[in-house]
């Protein structure tokens, strides 16, 4: 038995931290359970289906009892661990970059056949993920399409970083450049696609987040200035001049901004060129094309 009476075996564990998550009234205790066991045993989903009796030794009990700990105090459990899965590809995190969310996915499926068939076509294709964070649209994208190449930009030196290690965790390091720039100012050059999930909440509204966004998600993620939209003004001023012909230009907006954002696009000379929902059903990603 270990010292507070939880015994050091897989299932065990798994079913304490499940219980105390539960008694907390977290939604997705079992989830949550699993995640923090997995990453802190070394173990998988199917080492507990199919060997819940494995010993788990002292010090990884008390590890993953610490992030329990953690949890209940309100930490956000992809923190926790520091990584979260996106598009199939675990990431890692850091205090610099936003957790890549699923309903982001949406953005990657909308761009992801205009980068194929530029592929097709040109036998390459160049791809700028503006704002890059984790990296995570970028890499979900040249880990689909292999004659894809990206440039992630980002205004956090500590999100470029995080990305370039990521580019290398999921093998994508050859293919992928991480560049410091505030929007288009460190970038020539024209590509195929430009892609953004750039930062859309309105100043104003931050104070009014859930905790678990606004105190472990970056400011710079999320503050999209005083109506959440000067990112959308800054990239659709720059896209022109850096798109090459009948390249696309492609944005997660959010969920109140499906009129706001086409109009900005509008005015900047483009017209709409696909859309995408996310799991929820609510207008997440357009493209636009001159
Ligand atoms: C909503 S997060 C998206 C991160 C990632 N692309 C994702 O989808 O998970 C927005 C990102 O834009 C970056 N950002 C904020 N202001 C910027 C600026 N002026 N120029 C470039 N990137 C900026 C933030 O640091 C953050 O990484």
């Amino acid at each position: 038995m270990a010292e507070d009476g939880i015994r050091p075996a897989l299932g065990a564990l798994l079913r304490h931290i499940r219980t105390a998550l539960q008694d907390d009234g977290r939604p997705d205790a079992a989830l949550e359970a699993r995640l923090i066991v997995e990453h802190f045993t070394g173990t998988t989903r199917s080492d507990a289906v199919l060997d819940p009796e494995r010993a788990v030794s002292q010090d990884r009990v008390d590890a993953a009892l610490a992030a329990l700990e953690q949890r209940l105090a309100g930490e956000p459990v992809h923190r926790i661990i520091g990584a979260r899965d996106f598009y199939g590809m675990r990431l890692a995190l850091s205090a610099g970059t936003l957790e890549p969310r699923p309903d982001t996915e949406a953005l990657v499926d909308l761009v992801l056949p205009h980068a194929r068939a530029m592929a097709e076509q040109h036998g390459a294709c160049r791809i700028l993920d503006m704002g890059t964070g984790t990296g995570a649209i970028a890499l979900a994208l040249l880990s689909q399409e292999a004659r894809a190449r990206a440039v992630g930009t980002d205004i956090s030196n500590d999100a470029l970083a995080t990305a370039a290690a990521n580019a290398d965790m999921t093998g994508n390091a050859g293919r992928f450049l991480a560049v410091r720039s505030n929007w288009f100012s460190a970038i020539d050059g024209r590509f195929h696609i430009i892609v953004s999930n750039p930062p859309y909440i309105a100043s104003n509204d931050i104070p009014s987040l859930e905790r678990e966004v606004r105190d472990h998600d970056p400011l710079a993620a999320l503050d999209g200035g005083s109506d959440g939209l000067d990112a959308y003004r800054a990239i659709a001023a720059g896209a022109a001049r850096h798109l090459e012909d009948n390249g696309i230009v492609a944005v997660e907006i959010g969920y109140d901004q499906s009129e706001t954002v086409p109009a900005i696009f509008k005015s900047e000379g483009f017209m709409r060129a696909g859309a995408a929902h996310d799991l929820g059903g609510v207008l997440r990603a357009l493209a636009f094309r001159r």
